[in-house]
Parts: structure tokens; C-alpha cells; sequence
């Protein structure tokens, strides 16, 4: 396993129980900004750029999401965080759920949105990989922003689908190539009955990355977790539908968390 070191950010009192927040697949830490100013008021809230994202060196060679996850721990271990509740979006939320199978004992909760126990066919992925590794991020980019938004947003909140294109675009490939390897090789169906930690799995109505049945397939799996369906939303609930996101996880975090 290689570690890489992270590009990451504190917000919230230094006292107060930690959140760690993933983002997805092309995007930066900053995709949370509208879960912040809610989130910080009562946590501590760290959030971090995956491994070749933003500002976060790429490590070379091929990833697993066992890897992502190491990354995390090993950032977590820097600032002695033992225990963290964790969220995700997509690839962000793959990468908690793989901790919850593999890692339990750091999770006092868990929230996966937009995620799921396996994301297509591996080829699809590695075809992907190829794709960006051969032509960079413009165009895959292009194409990818449309199911992270619905029609109607891309037409209502041009400057905020821009902002996170700019992510895409400034995406390093090899950073983008590497994350969908590890997606490629990611299945935990058979595995779910295995997380432990309080869990909330949030879906989007009209999310075609991660559709419904995904989120539905999480709740079922995983023992006792919580199911919040987000009407009007695509792959990006946390953004699109910022309040109905953001309140879904403050409602976990604060009663649904194990100490
Ligand atoms: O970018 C996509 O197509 C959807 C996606 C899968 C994993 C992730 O983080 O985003």
C-alpha cells in the first residue's frame, strides 16, 4: 500500500467531536462549502483533497480505495484523531464505507450521499482511465458535469456549475486515472453487513452516476442505517440541494453518532 500525504483544511471549534468529509471523484475540498458554515458551528469538520486531486500529490501507480482509505487514517494519526465520524460523496463515500467494512473501530458514524457498494462495470472505469490518461480532462469533463447537475440547475446556477468544472478541468489526469482504478476494483455488495457504525446513506432522485437503487441496495445492506431520498437533485445532492443535505447530516451527526 502507498500513503500519500493530503492537502486538507480545519473548520469548527478544536474541541468539538470530528467530522472527516470526502469528496467525490474530479472534484476538491471545496465542494463542501455549503455543508461548512452548519456543520462547523458544532464540529470539528476536516476535510481533505484525494490523493491527485486538488491540491493533493498524485501518487504513481495503480489505487485501490484501500488506499484512499490509508490516506485518510494516516491524516486522521497526524493530529492523533482516533475516533471521527465520516461522510462522502460518491468515490468520498465509497471510501467511508470501505473503512466502516475494514476499519470500524475509527468510526462513530457514518454518512455515505451519492455512493454506492459498486459503481458499474470495472471496464467502464478502466476505459475511463485510459481515456484521461490519453486526452487529459477537457472533454470527459464536458460530459461528466451533466449528470452531476440537473438541466434545470446547469440553466439556474451557471456560476456555481462552473466553479466545479474549473475542479474537472484542473483536475491532474493521472490523479483522475488512478482514482477510477480504484473504482474499478471496488465491490463491497457482499460486504456491507460488515459496517458497524451508525450509518446514513443519502440518494438523489435524479442522480443517473449512482441511481437510486444504489442508495437503496446501501440502506438495505448495511445493518440499521437510515435512508434519505433528496428530491430534485443529481449526482452532486450536497451542492444542488445544499439544505436538504446539509440538515440530513446534521440530524445524524448529532443524535445518530456512537461516542
Ligand atoms: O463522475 C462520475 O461519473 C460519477 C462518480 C463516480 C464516482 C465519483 O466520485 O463520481
Amino acid at each position: 500500500m502507498t500513503i500519500a500525504t493530503l492537502n486538507h483544511r480545519f473548520d469548527g471549534p478544536a474541541d468539538a467531536p470530528v467530522v472527516i468529509l470526502g469528496p467525490s471523484l474530479g472534484t476538491e475540498l471545496g465542494m463542501w462549502d455549503a455543508q461548512i458554515p452548519e456543520l462547523s458551528r458544532n464540529h470539528r469538520v476536516l476535510r481533505y483533497d484525494l490523493r491527485g486531486h486538488g491540491r493533493s500529490h498524485p501518487v504513481p501507480g495503480t489505487d485501490s480505495v484501500a488506499d484512499l482509505v490509508g490516506d485518510v487514517l494516516t491524516l486522521a494519526d497526524s493530529y492523533g484523531i482516533g475516533r471521527f465520524a465520516y461522510a462522502g460523496v460518491s468515490l468520498g463515500g465509497a471510501v467511508g464505507l470501505w473503512m466502516g467494512v475494514h476499519h470500524p473501530e475509527r468510526l462513530t458514524g457514518l454518512i455515505a450521499c451519492c455512493s454506492s457498494a459498486r459503481f458499474g462495470e470495472p471496464e467502464g472505469w478502466r476505459e475511463r482511465a485510459a481515456t484521461v490518461r490519453a486526452q487529459g480532462m477537457r472533454q470527459l469533463a464536458d460530459t461528466v458535469i451533466r449528470r452531476w447537475f440537473t438541466p434545470e440547475y446547469i440553466e439556474r446556477e451557471p456560476a456555481a456549475v462552473r466553479r466545479i468544472l474549473e475542479m474537472l478541468y484542473a483536475c491532474p489526469p493521472e490523479g483522475y486515472a488512478g482514482c477510477c482504478d480504484a473504482l474499478a476494483g471496488y465491490d463491497l455488495r457482499a460486504e456491507l453487513g460488515r459496517i458497524g457504525a451508525p450509518t446514513l446513506v443519502i440518494g438523489a432522485e435524479r442522480d443517473p452516476s449512482t441511481p437510486l437503487e444504489h442508495a437503496r441496495e446501501l440502506a438495505a445492506g448495511i445493518p440499521g442505517a437510515t435512508l434519505v431520498e433528496v428530491a430534485d437533485a443529481a449526482h452532486l445532492a450536497n451542492i444542488q440541494q445544499a439544505e436538504a443535505v446539509t440538515s440530513a447530516m446534521l440530524a445524524h451527526l448529532t443524535a445518530g453518532v456512537r461516542g
